[in-house]
């Protein structure tokens, strides 16, 4: 991504941004409500064009639709009644394009089976969706988003509203497939703790300004101060971060709850 800008009307989120991500690396993407995270995501995934600058994947430019990636959308919650079961997202993951046909090819079955097991959704691997609880869906939306065996995964908050436990287990999925596949991981979310021990560099994103670094480098006092124009206190104790005195809506630890909806399909 090179000298990328994106602007909405005279609102502009991010500009003059350059980074290339590595293959293997875990790249965590932080900020507030509205600071451009998923419209970064967009971009990548070609459903957003830059306002300036250009962005490249594996070494073409960004076109709709490109296989090798992995997404794993903003979460949401699965309605009652949607008589998909978890082995069928997973199947539309392996071979979204031929989804429809009434039976599965024995190696779409196979991979099906492959990634149940990696996620560790065997168990429910024929329970209608809806009927699980959100720790296992979103084990589900890992397993969709990782069955093509993608080259880079990107995840929009995958950890909302799960406990420390599931958020630690789905973290650590998406980590395995990274260390397994040698996959790029983009990784957006509010709280960066959960994923810290796994991330090799961060985009933080606030008031209009971005800084990308190694987590040492870009969570300090001084640097997030510099970026939101007031004093930010960065404090690291025991391998965890807290941001103290962020402006509302711009902190790395917003609450989280206005993100659930309260029903939709998985994407
Ligand atoms: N297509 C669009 N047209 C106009 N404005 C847009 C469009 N897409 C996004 N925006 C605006 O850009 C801003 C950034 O949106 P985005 O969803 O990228 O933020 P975010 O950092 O992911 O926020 P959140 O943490 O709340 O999900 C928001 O104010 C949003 O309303």
């Amino acid at each position: 991504m090179t000298a990328a800008t994106l602007s909405f009307g005279d609102r502009t989120l991010w500009n003059n941004l350059n980074l290339e991500i590595q293959p293997g690396e875990f790249v965590a993407v932080l900020g507030g409500n509205g600071t451009g995270k998923t419209s970064l995501l967009r971009v990548i995934l070609g459903q957003q064009r830059l306002s300036a600058g250009a962005i490249e994947l594996f070494g073409r430019p960004v076109a709709r639709g490109s296989k090798g990636i992995g997404y794993i959308p903003q979460q949401k919650l699965l309605e009652q009644g949607t008589p998909l079961r978890a082995r069928d997202l997973v199947a539309l993951g392996v071979d979204g394009q031929r989804w429809g046909l009434p039976v599965p090819s024995r190696a779409v079955r196979h991979r099906v089976d492959e990634v149940l097991e990696a996620v560790g959704a065997t168990e429910y691997a024929d329970v209608p969706v809806a009927m699980l609880s959100g720790g296992e869906q979103q084990r589900i939306r890992v397993g969709q988003s990782i069955a093509a065996h993608p080259r880079l995964l990107l995840c929009d908050e995958p950890l909302l509203s799960l406990d420390l436990h599931h958020q630690r287990t789905v973290s650590e999925l998406i980590n395995e497939q990274r260390t397994a596949t040698g996959a790029a991981v983009v990784f957006v979310t509010h709280d960066v703790n959960p994923v810290l021990p796994f991330v090799d560099r961060v985009l933080y994103l606030a008031g209009g300004r971005f800084s990308v670094g190694t987590p040492d480098e870009v969570l300090r006092s001084e640097v997030l101060s510099s970026m939101y124009n007031t004093p930010v206190e960065v404090i690291r104790s025991r391998g965890r971060v807290a941001v103290l005195g962020a402006p509302e809506g711009y902190g790395v630890h917003d609450h989280l709850e206005h993100h659930v909806r309260p029903s939709g399909v998985i994407g």
